[in-house]
């Protein structure tokens, strides 16, 4: 194709790109009007009905355009997904009258470019008000921060896909008066970064946080001859990178994250497993009030009684008030050997019957309990339609 025609056709792709995003930003200003009406009548903001029937229909159309049922699909998943998330920030805001910052000051792990810090970004481009980033060097930092004033919030990872939980961030919950207000899963992507254009082969030194080398420890066992050196974050590990600029250096990273150092992707994909996501949890001094429309989780911690089966008596409190744990995670309590504080994560709202029945049921069984904290529950699970049911009709 000539120079000229392909700049022209181009034109046009960057054209009609730029019309998609203003109709996306036009859904999701309609898809807060309905937000508005939800808050109005108490309609809960999940509407799996309505998803199916969008679905169904779109799969059709986007057949009869020529496009396939799984890309309608996969796309439509992330827009409803943003817009039930957007929702669901709009209501929990309602619910907590003043709560809104012009300014919130939020520490994370490391700096611009970690993993905590794109998931800070993306947990606060959903609220009101600016956004402060408080990089720190450890998790006891960052709580100190909160707890102290110096932050508002923290952002903490607390669990990944494939590496499992992160014990530390759980001792710490132990012992922090903080509460749990808000979580958000965000994919991370592995991928080798580099500050002069190099190859595989020609690294010799490696850096990178402990969590990354774990997840990644299949692609690590196949590198030879290469010195992996620890680093408290992965925006320490591209800073290093950046700053040192030999072609045998590499940091391991989100390609998002190392563009902010300059750096480049020269593979990508570097996880263990492929579906490779950390959950993160958002904590401020004070907790909030979660709607009764929006799903929620409620965090507790607990130490059972030394007795045979009392951690089966407690979870029998849970299935008997028909409530889901979404985790369970025990850790060592200090000075006591052998003794574990155990977390669970459940499906429900501290506000509502069933949650409280089951505290009043765990606080006569148990030696301790406490409520870390009820927040709007983001995981949200993308609705799914056969696409041969979609096709047939
Ligand atoms: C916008 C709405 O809220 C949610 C989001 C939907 C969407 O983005 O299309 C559809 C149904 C609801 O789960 C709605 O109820 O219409």
């Amino acid at each position: 194709m000539p120079d000229d025609a392909l700049a022209q056709v181009r034109d046009q792709i960057t054209k009609l790109d730029s019309e998609l995003l203003r109709l996306l930003a036009e859904r999701r200003k309609l898809t807060n009007e309905v937000a508005e009406t939800k808050i109005r009548h108490h309609i809960p903001v999940r509407d799996v009905k309505r998803e199916e029937q969008l679905l169904v229909k779109l799969i059709k159309e986007g057949q009869k355009a020529g496009l396939d049922a799984h890309y309608v699909t996969q796309l439509f998943h992330v827009i409803i997904e943003d817009s039930v998330l957007n929702q669901q920030a709009m209501l929990a805001e309602r619910a907590n009258p003043g709560s809104a910052l012009p300014l919130n000051r939020v520490a994370f792990l490391g700096d611009k470019g970690s993993y905590s810090y794109l998931a800070t970004q993306k947990y606060f481009s959903r609220r009101p008000g600016e956004l402060l980033e408080v990089g720190c060097q450890s998790f006891s930092e960052i709580i100190h921060k909160v707890e102290h004033t110096e932050a508002d919030y923290a952002v903490l990872p607390i669990e990944n896909t494939t590496s499992g939980s992160i014990n530390e961030v759980y001792d710490q919950l132990q012992h922090t008066q903080l509460s749990i207000i808000g979580e958000l899963t965000h994919p991370i992507r592995h991928t080798l970064l580099v500050a002069k254009d190099t190859s595989i082969s020609k690294i010799r030194t490696l850096y990178a946080h402990p969590q990354v080398f774990t997840q990644c420890s299949h692609f690590l066992a196949e590198l030879g001859n290469v010195e992996v050196k620890t680093i408290d974050s992965t925006s320490s590990a591209m800073l290093k990178v950046s700053e040192l600029q030999r072609d045998d250096v590499a940091a391991i990273g989100s390609e998002a994250g190392g563009s902010l150092y300059g750096l480049l992707a020269i593979k990508s994909n570097l996880a263990n497993q492929k579906e490779n996501h950390s959950r993160f949890i958002v904590v401020a001094r004070d907790p909030v009030v979660v709607p009764l429309q929006v799903p929620a989780k409620t965090t507790l911690v607990m130490s059972t009684v030394q007795k045979p089966g009392a951690l089966v008596e407690a979870l029998m409190v849970l299935r008997d008030n028909r409530i889901n744990m979404t985790k369970l995670e025990s850790r060592p309590i200090p000075g006591n050997p052998w003794e574990e504080m155990f977390y669970i994560d459940m499906e429900g709202n501290v506000q509502d019957g069933p949650v409280q029945k089951a505290l009043d049921a765990l606080r006569a069984i148990t030696r301790y309990v406490k409520v870390l904290g009820c927040y709007p529950s983001e995981e949200i699970s993308p609705t799914k339609v056969a696409a041969a049911n979609a096709l047939s009709e």
